[in-house]
């Protein structure tokens, strides 16, 4: 049984269609990540689920339960705001408790943030207004709200943006191990790729106020839908050429696809689409079956193991750029000024009609 189901919900506000006809199976305790540029509609999406807003039409079910008319307060669900969602007058302790009154007993409600304190750390900070929290402390005490509610199901809006490095990776083991430990379904918005990968059973990508794909990380990755999808994973994004600046590598690549009498399509209308860390460094002339490029690297910065470059293409995509980025072996030795030819395994290419459909091919 799904645990939420969105059944073409639209939403709008004055005349601005913001979710346009949205459909979403989300299942009984997954953890699942609502992916999407800016503006695209998720944090809508999350107050739709929550009840704080009403859909223009159609319907919202919590556990197979119809709930579009309900009130927010009758549903089972905890929602955690963009940034923590605290309030700044009361001690975490009152803002734990705070929506609980009237609603359960105050032992129980004792108990509950007992309980929750525990597991994310906080019993020392009980008695503490929020500006005397680090902002990872303050993240594990709006994450408790959702702790105490102990709602089926968990809505967390950008419950890792602002935070940094070791606090922001910290924070992200607290969310996956509070996932598991406690039964129930969380839905988590993010417009971050990285992190959507790092931490969802599945994504689902939203593009103007739609679902675009649903699927689990590597599928997502592997076989995105349309470009958008493409270019929402990885950092930098997938790097996008047109087919007439590489059309004789298609042809011999692909010759029962591209024959020469369909080079009119390639040169219209397809888009060849690589990721940046499929790119190798070819020491001789790219062996059968590789699709490569010339480039000269403008740009190169090691971290880690790796090295990210900038690359300008010796021939001008005059349909796209002049640019691709790759990430390389921090060992792989090219400089900036050095002429190379970056490759890649016909397997790592991926075809999309410009119009963004993605094309199936061997
Ligand atoms: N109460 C409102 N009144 C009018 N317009 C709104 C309201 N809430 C959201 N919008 C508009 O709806 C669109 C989608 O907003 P929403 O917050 O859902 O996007 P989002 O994908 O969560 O973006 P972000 O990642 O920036 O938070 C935006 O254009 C926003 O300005």
């Amino acid at each position: 049984m799904s645990a939420v189901q969105l059944r073409e919900i639209e939403k709008r506000f004055a005349s601005h269609l913001v979710l346009d006809s949205l459909s979403l199976d989300v299942r009984q305790d997954e953890y699942l990540v609502l992916l999407g540029q800016s503006g695209c509609g998720k944090s809508t999406t999350l107050r739709v689920i929550a009840g704080i807003e009403s859909p223009n039409g159609g319907r919202v079910m919590i556990n197979a339960v119809d709930v579009t008319q309900w009130k927010a307060r009758k549903r089972d669900v905890s929602l955690m705001f963009q940034g923590d969602g605290l309030y700044p007058h009361m001690t975490i302790r009152e803002t734990l408790a705070y929506p609980m009154r009237g609603i359960i007993s105050a032992l129980e409600t004792d108990r509950r943030i007992a309980q929750a304190a525990q597991r994310l750390q906080l019993a020392s900070l009980l008695d503490r207004r929020p500006e005397k929290l680090s902002g990872g402390e303050l993240r594990r005490a709006g994450l408790a709200k959702s702790v105490v509610r102990q709602a089926a199901v968990r809505l967390l809006d950008e419950p890792l943006s602002a935070l940094d490095g070791v606090v922001r990776h910290q924070f992200q083991q607290d969310l996956i191990r509070w996932h598991r430990e406690i039964p129930g379904t969380t839905i988590h918005v993010t417009h971050d790729g990285d992190e959507a990968m790092r931490i969802a059973d599945r994504i689902a990508v939203m593009h103007a106020g739609k679902i675009v794909q649903v699927g689990t990380p590597e599928e997502i990755y592997h076989h995105p839908c349309c470009i958008a999808v493409a270019r929402s994973l990885g950092s930098p994004p997938m790097n996008v050429l047109s087919a007439p600046f590489c059309r004789d590598q298609l042809m011999s690549l692909w010759p029962d696809k591209f024959s020469v009498n369909q080079q009119n399509a390639l040169d219209d209308d397809i888009l060849v689409a690589i990721r940046p860390e499929h790119f190798a460094i070819a020491n001789d002339s790219p062996a059968a079956g590789m699709f490569a490029v010339k480039a000269v690297c403008r740009w190169r910065q090691v971290f880690g193991g790796r090295c990210q470059a900038r690359f300008e293409l010796a021939n001008r995509d005059t349909m796209i750029g002049d640019h691709v980025n790759a990430i390389l072996e921090h060992d792989c030795g090219v400089q900036v000024g050095d002429s190379v030819t970056l490759q890649t395994p016909r397997y790592n290419v991926q075809l999309f009609r410009r119009s963004g459909e993605r094309l199936e091919f061997a």
